[in-house]
């Protein structure tokens, strides 16, 4: 298990008298990954985590000698909590030795009658929860809601709360006035009805009384609002039900800078400090974000062409000529439903409901950005991405940021990863990095095609060039098969670094659309823009709030011209005094750290989406994370399948997951030396071990390669409780003795069977259990033979089933290097032949087989070869080959670095991708009691991450070999005798 959080020491550059007795400097923050097994508790790596902001714990082999003592948000965690369960999950922040002092708890306060929300304005977002008594909105650091709007005054209105929620506003002498739904508000008091917005400079209020206790954001009761549910999976994730409601109601997600608490829930809010009149959800948080997020200030004079066509000032919200306002709606918070604004994005992730990740492909609003708003009702103005292709904002840098963190912030808050990744490329060393340090949280910039990084970044030039190449119409070298997602939006800012890159941003630009891709380009002035963006949004005004779109008409093209082949150019329109909304990167990281942990509900995946694993170890794809005996002896009985019946085996994964084989027909594996055709056995058996008892399953081992090393081919699986023989094809005559045996086996059951398949044996002597005793007549009009023999099963002459003897258990023979058999020699040929037989005969009589051979050549056309409908090629040598296995070419192209990764033909046609499982490794670094705390580096995220093989602890037992002692302790449990030996 992985989790990336945060870990931060002291506040205020006040550091606390225990963070002075350790040395460290005021304010330390550090991004770290932990590497865990499952279970693992905080107090195991707690000495790390504070040895990652520099504190001194004098650390004794991984347990610290002081106590360490850590808060998510306002909680303070016990050592004994179990890291990747909430609070403990992706994204959160760690205190070191005091709880955040602005933490507040949820998303309501028992104590605030009202919230007010900044839905507009180029400080948008905030969410306030208002107490009782004057609440001052104003550009002040001292107001108590402080808003970053340059035309807003220090102390611009005063909101009058009463105990029950109502609110009246009045203007406290500001230069540019207020408005109140449009109607100017002077010094006397006015009332604030539900839903009316408040207009100051250029940004929007809205005032609402405050939801009470269990109600959702908007006031209304807990049940009215679907929540959605989120489901912790142990491993630093929450998943989003599918079912809103099916399950109790989980922790919040994590604890964001200064947000509520994951495990939050029933500890009360800290009572505020009486001064505070509102409380922010997006409290002040930590020095970082303090330092990134509130320094906006006044920003520089826009470029000439960034002003406003008219010369005006851009102040003020009234539009000016040649503004085409979108048609006029009733009011803004129903245009607010449909396209959230900041605040009300906040909210969703916060508490998440059915808005989160509402938009699919099929969505009508599915990459539809909201820049801001216009007009004297602030309807919003919008920009939908898949008509314009791409959009090229530009505009004084530090507004720019604002303005594309609302942009981004609504895709991952609106469209989830399935149904949109997205992609950044910040190559420019001038600008700050720091910028986009918000966006490494986003669920949507996790790799799933296969691509070369941990995150879908590019912060140099080379990382540029990667990103952007994996864009391309081929979309990879390792992205067989479908696009994992429908969209892709690329956030470029500034030149991508290179030649190459620009090429293959103008050839995005062009014609990526078409396929999904989608720019966001970003650019000082719109010179620099690069040529090709569909819309562009120019910062405007003064002081730069004001935005001017220049966007194709939305009105449909103009027909073609007669020869098809000629479109008249699109026409355009201009629309500008548009209010813009830009949030603060405190706002984004706190949004995007309560996104981090969040994964889609399953069944949301469709067909062929995902990328394969790059090895997968079967004991986690099996959920075995301990291999106990008690264990497997559960797992027989819960995985008990009809009689007569092989359950499922899981080998590997496919793109939806874990893959299970039925092994309803014999299974053919074909690949070239080293492909990893006798480790996808060695899964087989181990899989279909755990799921089947030994005396209900027995296994027969062939090697058909003769060897003296006890750990090569099939050996050491021999260790299984169900394996009754093992052959070797070094020895003649035992190979005689095996080809008779296996034949004498199918005589015997053929014998015991009598017409009736394996199956409809078992289904009889079940219902025989249950039924009384019948006469023989009735199942049989001419009677039993005299000379019947006396075998287990057998209706014997009282008319009933002999059921107190084993019936015979299915029958798995296993056969590694088969073409090895098909070389001269008399034991072989004999072997092949009964092999053959059993192909035919084996399926009604319970005997199936599962073959691998380095030659499927040699062997095609013969029974075995005709019988065998279930068919893996893994790396084969050339497309011919692949084509005889599965009847497609692929396997020739699997790269050689890849054991274990092919196709499975499956009994009905179909071809899946898939990656096998990994059974003899000894147990993985992830999986022992070593956790580790490792600093992130987010600049190297877009690099390819280092392709070793999966670290494994040197000298312990393998998989297999804990597995088969496990399953043989298991087995010693069953009242059952284990089968003898077959040959
Ligand atoms: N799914 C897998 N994941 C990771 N490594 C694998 C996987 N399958 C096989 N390997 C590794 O690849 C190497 C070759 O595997 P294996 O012996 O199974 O191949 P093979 O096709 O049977 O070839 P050969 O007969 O030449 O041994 C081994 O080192 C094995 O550990």
């Amino acid at each position: 298990m992985q989790i990336r959080l945060s870990v931060l020491a002291a506040r205020d550059g006040a550091p606390s008298a225990r963070t002075q007795a350790r040395g460290l400097p005021p304010a330390q923050f550090a991004d770290v990954l932990v590497t865990a097994p499952a279970g693992t508790a905080l107090g195991a790596v707690a000495g790390a985590l504070a040895g990652a902001v520099g504190a001194r714990t004098g650390q004794r082999g991984g347990r610290s000698a002081v106590q360490v003592l850590l808060y998510a948000g306002d909680q303070r965690l016990d050592e004994r909590s179990v890291l990747g369960h909430p609070p403990l999950v992706d994204g959160v922040i760690l205190r070191l030795d005091e709880p955040d002092p602005d933490h507040v708890s949820g998303t309501g306060s028992p104590d605030a009658p009202a919230e007010l929300r900044v839905v507009g304005g180029p400080d948008a977002g905030g969410i306030h929860l208002l107490l009782p008594g004057q609440v001052r909105v104003g550009r002040s650091a001292d107001a108590d809601v402080p808003l970053d709007d340059p035309d807003v005054s220090r102390f611009h209105l005063a909101l009058d709360v009463s105990a029950d929620g109502r609110v009246t506003l009045a203007d406290l002498g500001s230069t540019n006035g207020t408005v109140l739904d449009g109607a100017p508000v002077g010094a006397e008091p006015r009332p604030v009805p539900p839903g009316a917005v408040i207009g100051l400079g250029e940004s929007a209020l809205l005032v609402t009384r405050a939801a009470p206790a269990g109600a959702g954001p908007s006031g209304e009761r807990r049940g009215d609002r679907r929540r959605a549910e989120l489901l912790p999976d142990g491993q630093g994730h929450l998943q989003l039900s599918a079912r809103p409601g099916a399950h109790p109601r989980p922790p919040a997600p994590p604890s964001g800078p200064g947000g509520p608490t994951a495990s939050g829930t029933g500890s009360a809010a800290p009572a505020p400090p009486s001064h505070d009149r509102a409380r922010s959800l997006l409290a002040r948080g930590s020095e970082r974000l303090k330092r990134g997020g509130r320094s906006a200030g006044r920003v520089t004079e826009p470029p000439a062409a960034a002003r406003r066509p008219d010369g005006a000032s851009g102040s003020g919200a009234t539009p000016t000529h040649g503004v085409r306002l979108p048609a006029a709606r009733p009011a803004a918070v129903a245009d607010s439903g449909r396209w959230p604004d900041p605040a009300e994005l906040l909210h969703t992730v916060l508490d998440p409901g059915p808005r989160l990740w509402e938009r699919g492909p099929e969505h009508p609003d599915a990459l539809v950005l909201r820049l801001g708003s216009a007009g004297p009702r602030t309807a919003p103005v919008t920009v939908d991405l898949r008509a314009v292709g791409s959009l090229g904002l530009t505009g004084p840098r530090e507004r720019l940021t604002g303005l594309t963190r609302a942009l981004v912030a609504q895709l991952a808050v609106l469209h989830g990863p399935g149904a949109l990744e997205l992609v950044l490329v910040a190559t420019d060393p001038s600008r700050p990095a720091e910028d986009w340090a918000w966006l490494h949280w986003l669920p949507q910039l996790r790799p799933t095609r296969g691509q070369a990084c941990r995150l879908l970044t590019a912060l140099d030039p080379e990382q540029a060039l990667a990103r952007l190449s994996e864009l391309e119409p081929s979309g990879g070298p390792l992205a067989p098969g479908p696009r994992a997602c429908p969209f892709t939006v690329l956030v470029v800012d500034g030149d991508p670094g290179s030649p190459q890159a620009r090429t293959a941003l103008e050839g995005l630009l062009a014609d990526g659309a078409a396929r999904g891709v989608h720019v966001l380009a970003l650019a000082e002035l719109p010179e620099l823009l690069p040529p090709g963006c569909g819309a562009t949004a120019a910062v405007a005004g003064e002081v730069g709030t004001l935005l001017t779109l220049e966007r194709p008409l939305p009105a449909p093209l103009p027909p073609a011209a007669p020869d098809g082949r000629h479109r008249a150019p699109a026409a355009r329109e201009l629309l500008d005094g548009i209010a813009l909304d830009a949030v603060s990167a405190a706002w984004a990281e706190r949004l995007a750290r309560a996104l981090a942990p969040l994964r889609e509900p399953d069944g949301t995946r469709r067909p062929g989406r995902g990328a394969l694993p790059d090895t997968p170890r079967l004991l986690d794809l099996l959920g075995l994370d301990q291999v106990t005996p008690a264990k497997l002896a559960d797992r027989w009985t819960e995985l008990r399948v009809g009689a007569g019946v092989l359950p499922a085996a899981v080998v590997g994964a496919d793109r939806e997951g874990p893959c299970g084989l039925e092994l309803t027909n014999h299974l053919l594996i074909g690949g070239a030396p080293g492909s990893g055709r006798t480790e996808l056995l060695r899964a087989l058996l181990a899989a279909l071990a755990v799921a089947e008892r030994p005396d209900r399953l027995g296994m027969v081992l062939i090697e058909g390669r003769p060897s003296a090393d006890p750990a090569a081919g099939l050996r050491p699986c021999a260790e299984l409780p169900h394996v009754t023989d093992l052959v070797d094809g070094s020895d003649e005559q035992r190979l005689l003795q095996a080809a008779q045996a296996l034949l004498g086996e199918l005589d015997r059951r053929e014998r015991l069977l009598r017409g009736r398949s394996f199956a409809a044996w078992h289904a009889e002597l079940a219902l025989s259990r249950l039924a009384p005793p019948r006469r023989p007549a009735d199942d049989h009009p001419g009677g039993y033979p005299a000379d019947r023999p006396a075998e287990p099963g057998y209706p014997a002459a009282a008319g009933h089933l002999v059921v107190d003897t084993a019936p015979p258990a299915h029958l798995l023979v296993a056969v590694d290097d088969h073409d090895e058999l098909l070389r001269p020699g008399r034991g072989r040929a004999a072997l092949a032949a009964a092999l053959d037989a059993v192909a035919v005969r084996g399926p009604r009589l319970g005997v199936q087989l599962a073959v691998a051979t380095g030659r499927p050549d040699r062997g095609s056309g013969a029974d075995l070869d005709e019988s065998a409908h279930l068919r893996i090629a893994l790396r084969t040598d050339d497309a011919r080959l692949s084509s005889l296995l599965i009847h497609v070419d692929d396997a020739a192209t699997v790269p050689e670095d890849r054991p274990g990764r092919g196709w499975i033909r499956h009994t009905d046609g179909g071809v899946t991708a898939l990656q096998t499982a990994r059974i003899s490794g000894r147990i993985p670094r992830t999986a022992t009691l070593r956790p580790t705390v490792a600093p992130l580096d987010w600049t190297a995220m877009g690099d390819p991450p280092p392709r070793r093989p999966v670290r494994e602890l040197g000298n312990g037992p393998t998989d297999l070999a804990l597995l088969a002692s496990a399953l043989q302790r298991a087995a010693e449990t069953l009242s059952a005798s284990p089968l003898p030996p077959l040959l």
